[in-house]
């Protein structure tokens, strides 16, 4: 209880230390924090959560707007490069049960150029409010949706009986939303407690203006297994659950309503008419694959973590008999029998959740739903979604206890963060394990261990006030201290705004001190395109695929090429298909290969597959919802587009060079001298083994040679092209 009384009442300013990120500065200390250096903002997330809607018909309202993005948020350096797009957002409230709703902003357009919207299929932003005798908001959303929520809130309750705000998570994005709120509680004159964990505190000390933070809101740092009871049964629970990429995750359960909250957890950027995950796997199994691809496999150990600390069983999942006897049995059947039946007969889950309470005693968290920060609540499909979040976890930890790229970097603005996300999906695809770590949340003996354990390593640092920040000084002299280091191949990553003397410093030392580098320098000036993340993810990639060889020397192995192809893969070899070139463009990022694993797939409409290996630069660009042209090469006319294909590319290198090309209307590349052309729009893929197989529809055609017949691509074996 001590814990959880300590830190309350307190100013914030009071209780915490400012660090982040203004203690990054290592230099002449800085007159005002870099936030308003740059007028940007910073903001928070929160535990989300919510509930299939059930029993009494779902109340709903929606607010609906078009905003601009720069109108809504200060003007900072970083923005100047940002798309200005009109986004189209709306707000939605829905009651899930008697004593929870969930405000959720909607945008069918991706928010951001970052890699985990490269489905570009919209996302959401949740927040829930749970009504006890007392009041709490988990969440509050980006500052895309800050109006639109406030304006929402209001409507859905009178602000001043709001009497907690819970926050899963803080990032530099959410505090306009955050600080939008706590102005409107100090002009009722009403004061909130705030929930948060102690990085997240950390964050908001130096972000919050001091008369709000002083007079509107009391904090409270939480402990995991730290409680707040809300009376009615809500006796929420709070977990701490941090991954690099959020050091301040936290999830809240609450067993009235059996509903958890886990921030980012279970999360997928998807944006579509229903609040749940209707239509289940199929509907969103690749949306949450993806955004697990893009944000935990790059630090498995601390998802695998996370995921030991929620010990989720779905309510509705099937009964366990294990270490149970007599009636023990008989009142797991029961339960799991009430539980289908009101889940069946669309009853509030609070009712059916007296009948199943009691499975807490055995440590595990029975739930009805799982609440995320973005996408659908998680109702139907929670058993599979924790099995597929182990598999991949383990997956994940397999690659890594195989081979490691450490990815160690800092980030004040979430500029740097970005590459290192788009380096560290770029290793991964290229099926090598990947470990990041926050320099600004470790300590040297983390990072001496890592690298240590590791094949390779790149390292990232924005510059401020014309230096890199401490945790990054600290973390490269650990590297370079380090004499078996320098047999490892590594990469300089990092994001600036004029000068960039943080990358050239941190290159010119390793280059000085014999380190040897896999990819050419990345420097970013301030928010990553998507070109740059293009030459991120290649890098990340090419920097993979360097450890491999050098691994594959390490044992002694000859080259694949050398080896004698056996009797299955010659005749696998003998499968043959017409030689094409793929060509894709996503805004300013472009790319192309050569294919012959293409074949028809349907009449009706026109489609066909094409096998893809997932290290392919292009790939990024062939998600679903994706367009790209099929270019089919004539028999005789292949050898100046092979040559020019097959060549090692640098990382984002143009693909096209001396070759007759045209820009189709999807954006992709039309070669004048192939015999035809295929504008195409995927539609699906599947995972199959080391490539994923595209299945596209044809959307537009041309014959430009009808005289010359298709070229076919004959191989010697099946284990290579
Ligand atoms: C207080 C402050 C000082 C900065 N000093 C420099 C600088 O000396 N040279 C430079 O190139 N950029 C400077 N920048 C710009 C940052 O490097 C740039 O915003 C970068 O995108 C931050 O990366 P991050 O988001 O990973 O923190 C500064 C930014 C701030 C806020």
């Amino acid at each position: 209880m001590e814990s959880l009384t300590r830190a309350i009442g307190k100013p914030l300013r009071a209780t915490l230390p400012t660090v982040s990120p203004a203690s990054f500065f290592s230099g002449a200390a800085l007159s005002k924090s870099p936030n308003q250096g740059i007028g940007q903002d910073v903001s928070l997330m929160c535990c989300s959560r919510n509930i299939e809607a059930l029993a009494q018909p779902v109340r709903k309202f929606s607010i609906h707007a078009t905003s601009e993005k720069a109108s809504t948020i200060a003007v900072a350096p970083q923005d100047q490069s940002q798309p200005t797009a009109k986004k189209n957002i709306d707000y939605e409230i829905v009651d899930i049960t008697t004593s929870t709703s969930t405000l959720t902003g909607r945008s069918y357009d991706r928010l951001k150029f970052e890699v985990e919207y490269g489905l570009r299929r919209g996302t959401t932003d949740n927040s829930y409010i749970i009504k006890g005798t007392d009041v709490a908001l988990i969440d509050v959303p980006d500052e895309n949706f800050k109006e639109l929520f406030l304006e929402s809130l209001k409507k859905h309750l009178d602000v001043s009986d709001l009497n907690h705000i819970i926050l899963g998570h803080v990032s530099p994005k959410r505090v306009t939303s955050l600080i939008g709120l706590l102005e409107l509680l100090e002009s009722k004159g009403s004061q909130v407690q705030v929930h948060c964990s102690n990085p997240a505190a950390q964050l908001l000390s130096s972000s919050l203006p001091e008369s709000l933070s002083q007079k509107t809101c009391m904090f409270r740092i939480i402990r995991s297994g730290d409680r707040l009871d809300l009376g009615e049964g809500h006796k929420l629970e709070f977990i701490l659950t941090p991954t690099p990429r959020w050091p301040d995750g936290m999830c809240t359960f609450d067993p009235a309503t059996q509903l958890i909250f886990t921030h980012k957890l279970f999360s997928a950027h998807i944006c579509s008419d229903t609040h749940f995950d209707l239509g289940g796997w199929d509907s969103y199994g690749e949306d949450w694959r993806y955004f697990y691809d893009c944000m935990l496999s790059p630090v498995p150990r601390q998802a695998g973590a996370a995921l030991n600390k929620l010990p989720i069983v779905s309510q509705f999942a099937k009964p366990s008999y294990s270490g149970k006897t007599g009636f023990d049995i008989v009142k797991a059947d029961v339960r799991f029998i009430v539980s289908t039946v009101f889940s069946a007969l669309n009853l509030p889950i609070s009712k059916a959740g007296s009948f199943v309470k009691d499975q807490s005693s055995d440590g595990l968290l029975v739930t009805s739903a799982i609440c995320p920060i973005h996408g659908p609540i998680v109702r139907s499909t929670i058993t599979e979604l924790l099995r597929e979040y182990r598999v991949w976890t383990e997956d994940r930890l397999k690659k890594a206890s195989e081979a490691t790229i450490a990815v160690v970097y800092a980030s004040a603005y979430g500029n740097t963060s970005a590459l290192a996300q788009a380096i560290s999906r770029g290793i991964s695809k290229a099926g090598v394990g990947v470990e990041t770590l926050n320099a600004e949340q470790s300590t040297n003996a983390e990072v001496a261990d890592l690298i240590d354990r590791c094949c390779g390593f790149v390292v990232g640092s924005p510059t401020l006030g014309g230096h890199m920040p401490t945790p990054v000084q600290n973390a490269l002299g650990v590297i370079l201290r380090d004499n078996n280091a320098k047999s490892k191949p590594c990469g300089v990553f990092g994001s600036f705004g004029w000068s960039g003397e943080a990358v050239d410093e941190i290159e010119q030392r390793l280059k000085d001190a014999g380190f040897s580098f896999a990819f050419p320098t990345i420097r970013c000036k301030f928010k990553p395109t998507e070109s740059m993340l293009q030459i991120c993810e290649e890098s990340g990639t090419d920097l993979a695929q360097c450890v491999k060889r050098l691994k594959v020397k390490e044992r002694g192995k000859m080259a694949p090429k050398m080896l004698i192809a056996s009797d299955t893969e010659q005749a696998v070899g003998r499968v043959i298909g017409s030689l094409c070139v793929v060509s894709a463009k996503e805004g300013d990022a472009e790319s192309a290969m050569l294919a012959s694993w293409v074949s028809q797939a349907s009449f009706v409409p026109p489609g066909l597959t094409i096998a893809v290996a997932k290290d392919r630069a292009v790939e990024s660009l062939l998600l679903p919802g994706g367009k790209f042209v099929l270019n089919v090469l004539g028999q005789g006319k292949t050898n100046s587009i092979i040559k020019q294909l097959m060549k090692p590319f640098k990382p984002g290198e143009p693909r096209y060079e001396g070759l007759n090309v045209k820009e189709s209307t999807n954006g992709g590349q039309i070669l004048l001298d192939a015999i035809a052309w295929l504008e195409c729009t995927v539609k699906s893929r599947m995972e199959t083994g080391d490539h994923w197989v595209l299945y596209a529809v044809v959307d537009n055609g041309e014959l430009q040679d009808d005289k010359t017949l298709s070229a076919l691509h004959y191989r010697k074996t099946g284990s290579r092209y």
